[in-house]
């Protein structure tokens, strides 16, 4: 049986796994190499914050989402095909690493957030929600 996501070391062994595979997708890749073109050794502590921050509520993650991703479909346009393959990526990486609790918070909170981004950034104007 795989254990549960329980510390910090776990979140970074998700993140990184999950960014290994997000580099090497045919459909979202080239939005992180090619066009964000990001720093990944900026970009890996912020995302372990967030995610700390969103599975154990540690305050450590202080950015905006919603705003980095509005600028980033400024540069080349996100649509919804592009989210269901980040949900995908991001599901199966949780599953082929960890069960349980946390595990099950962990990608309902992932596909949430994704909802709640894809609405704003892809269906934009139609919503009043900012
Ligand atoms: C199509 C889906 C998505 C794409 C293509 C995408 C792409 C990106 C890119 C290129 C960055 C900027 C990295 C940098 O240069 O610093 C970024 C940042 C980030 N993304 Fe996403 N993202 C997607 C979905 C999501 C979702 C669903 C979440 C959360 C559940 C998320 C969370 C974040 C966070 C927290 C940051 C850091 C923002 C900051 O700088 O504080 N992303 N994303």
């Amino acid at each position: 049986m795989k254990k549960d996501i329980a510390n910090r070391d776990d979140i970074i062994l998700l993140i990184n796994t999950f960014y290994e595979k997000v580099k090497k997708d045919q459909l979202i890749g080239y939005i992180f190499n090619d066009v964000a073109k990001v720093n990944w050794e900026k970009h890996m502590p912020v995302m372990y914050d967030f995610w700390e921050n969103v599975i154990f509520f540690t305050g450590t993650y202080t950015g905006n989402p919603m705003t980095a991703h509005k600028q980033l479909h400024q540069k080349t346009p996100l649509n919804s095909e592009h989210f269901q393959e980040w949900i995908k990526l991001f599901t199966q990486t949780v599953d082929g690493l960890f069960e349980g609790d946390k595990a099950e918070l962990t990608k309902q909170r992932a596909i949430s957030i994704a909802t709640v981004m894809q609405i704003k950034i892809v269906h934009g104007h139609e919503y009043i929600l900012s």
